[in-house]
């Protein structure tokens, strides 16, 4: 059976994941081609776990003519690996979404997907009924917005971060603006409200609440449109943001399916 070539660009939590369920079976339409990160330790042990090829840089990840490149690394790989990816013939698939709030950024890699017949899917990640969202977003003028709860460990790190959210005994909001703020402030954990965004009311209309929750474990991301005949709401908890890798997996099985969804 011919196999789709697959490559992956970032060899950490998530990347592995994606790798683990190949090696498990769970991706039979594929073979896994190589791997690159910037960490060289953690793409050799990748690459040793899978029998792929650990590769320095992206020349040598395309050199490998990959179908598809799965991008489970950060918003400034991501803006890196765009267009030299497209422009080798891979088709990208993407979990650091929030690099598409850049509006020119991605009219660039739209058009040059366009002129190279190769295609960016955007993972639903921690988040997800995309189908739904973008449905309600054709049906009529929508309202949208995303309130996240994450525990004050997680917020650490960031701008709003101060030790007093560990020991507060009420929740917290500690971010209230539009998708495109969001992820200026938290560039890697909130992903999910440039990809909500991107599939409802655009970055800068798209609201974005986040709440610090003391005692909290995981996320939760609920995810509200009302447009004049309907509203939804997605609402997601995962104690672990594992379910971002295993929405690649998904995503790539529907990809080779003879039965696919959308
Ligand atoms: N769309 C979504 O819902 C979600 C998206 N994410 C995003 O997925 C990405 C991966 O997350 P994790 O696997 O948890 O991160 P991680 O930190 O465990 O792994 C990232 C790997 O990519 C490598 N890397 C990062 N920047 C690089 C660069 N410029 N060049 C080469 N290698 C680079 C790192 O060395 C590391 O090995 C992050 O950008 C994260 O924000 C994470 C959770 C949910
Ligand atoms: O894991 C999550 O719940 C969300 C996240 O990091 C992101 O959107 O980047």
């Amino acid at each position: 059976m011919h196999k789709l070539k697959f490559a992956i660009a970032g060899c950490g939590f998530l990347g592995n994941i994606v790798a683990d369920a190949w090696r498990q079976g769970l991706l039979a339409d594929y073979e896994l081609v190589g791997c690159f990160g910037r960490n060289a330790a953690s793409t050799a042990a990748l690459a040793d776990k899978n029998a792929c090829q650990p590769c320095a840089t992206l020349d040598e990840l395309l050199a490998l003519r990959p179908d598809y490149v799965v991008e489970a690394a950060s918003p400034g790989l991501l803006r890196d690996i765009a267009q030299p990816t497209l422009s080798a013939g891979a088709n990208l698939i993407v979990l650091s979404i929030g690099a598409f709030a850049d509006a020119d950024f991605l009219s660039q890699i739209e058009t040059l997907a366009r002129t190279t017949g190769r295609r960016v899917h955007l993972a639903s990640g921690a988040i997800g009924g995309f189908d739904v969202l973008r449905t309600a977003a054709l049906m009529s003028a929508i309202d949208a917005g995303i309130r996240t709860e994450k525990g004050p460990a997680s917020l650490r790190g960031t701008p709003i971060f101060n030790e007093e959210l560990l020991t507060a005994s009420a929740p917290s909001e500690v971010f209230s603006g539009n998708a495109r703020d969001a992820i200026g402030l938290f560039p890697t954990k909130v992903n999910v409200s440039v990809a909500t965004a991107l599939a409802t009311a655009g970055v800068a209309a798209t609201q974005v609440s986040i709440n610090s929750v003391p005692g909290f474990l995981g996320d939760d991301h609920r995810i509200e449109v009302r447009g004049e005949e309907v509203h939804v709401v997605v609402d997601t908890y995962s104690r672990t943001s594992a379910i971002a890798g295993w929405s690649v997996v998904a995503l790539m099985r529907n990809l080779a399916a003879p039965i696919a969804f959308g």
